[in-house]
């Protein structure tokens, strides 16, 4: 198969999600939910709680942030210690009732992102998914000149925050261009950005069948067992 159909460009990617909840009969809940389970899991393997277990998730005003904030409900249970920075909050039922399912577990938010991104031991990036369009705008400008700067290790959920989708990290000299996160999950497939990560990376997102991948040109590997990740080669063009 050639290299450039597998990965999912940011038109298809959209156009992937919006088939799924309409032919494929799927809600957005199911599918943020078990995107958000995926993300949380690669955290666990990545970097378990005995180690590390006060994360900081970033969640933007997307579904890259209801990704996020579904994962801080899974990581509160898995035993981590999670703080939340929800700085642009759109009044949507969905994300009021995540909002509402940390609040009654007592997970914490907080709006001081600088001493937040101190005091905790890790990172998960659910700024922006793959609706990203540079330039980046406040308060994020602030957000991912911390992110380049951070020695903690960072999760990026689906894309880095901040890197082009189809195009991959900012030149040198522009916002963003430091941020390397540490692992990456790339959500129903890489998007053509993940070429250019070398790190640890994830593919969660366990709702799409043979058929579908087929369909839309990219390879599905095997999930092992009740998994909902599975780690995939540096070189992903090897699957
Ligand atoms: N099929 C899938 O793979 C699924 C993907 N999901 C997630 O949904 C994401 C896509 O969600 P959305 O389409 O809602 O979009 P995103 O979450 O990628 O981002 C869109 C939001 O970010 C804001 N934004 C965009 N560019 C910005 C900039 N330069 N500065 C500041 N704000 C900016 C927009 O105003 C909008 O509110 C995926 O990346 C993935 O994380 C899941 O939730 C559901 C299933
Ligand atoms: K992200």
């Amino acid at each position: 198969m050639a290299a450039s159909r597998l990965y999912l460009s940011a038109k298809s990617a959209a156009a992937l999600d919006a088939e799924l909840m309409s032919s494929g009969g799927f809600s957005l809940d199911q599918l943020m939910e078990l995107a958000g389970l995926s993300c949380a899991q690669a955290v666990y393997k990545s970097h378990p709680p005995e180690s590390k277990r006060s994360v900081l998730i970033i969640a933007g005003p997307g579904n890259n942030g209801g990704d996020g904030l579904v994962a801080a409900r899974h990581l509160k249970l898995f035993g981590y210690n999670p703080i939340v920075y929800y700085p642009k909050r759109p009044n949507k039922d969905l994300y009021n009732r995540l909002v509402t399912q940390l609040s009654n577990l007592k997970v914490s938010f907080t709006d001081d992102i600088d001493m937040a991104i101190t005091e905790t031991d890790q990172i998960l990036d659910a700024a922006f998914g793959f609706s990203f369009q540079p330039p980046i705008r406040d308060p994020f400008v602030h957000v991912i000149g911390l992110l380049e700067l951070t020695k903690k290790p960072v999760t990026s959920v689906d894309i880095p925050s901040s890197w082009n989708v189809d195009s991959g990290p900012p030149k040198t000299g522009e916002l963003g261009a430091g941020f390397v996160p540490d692992v990456l999950v790339s959500l129903t497939a890489p998007k053509p950005a993940a070429k250019f990560f070398k790190g640890t990376h994830f593919l969660g997102g366990r709702f799409v069948s043979r058929e579908i991948a087929e369909k839309w040109g990219f390879s599905l590997p095997d999930y092992p067992g009740v998994d909902q990740v599975v780690e995939l080669p540096v070189d992903n063009e090897k699957l």
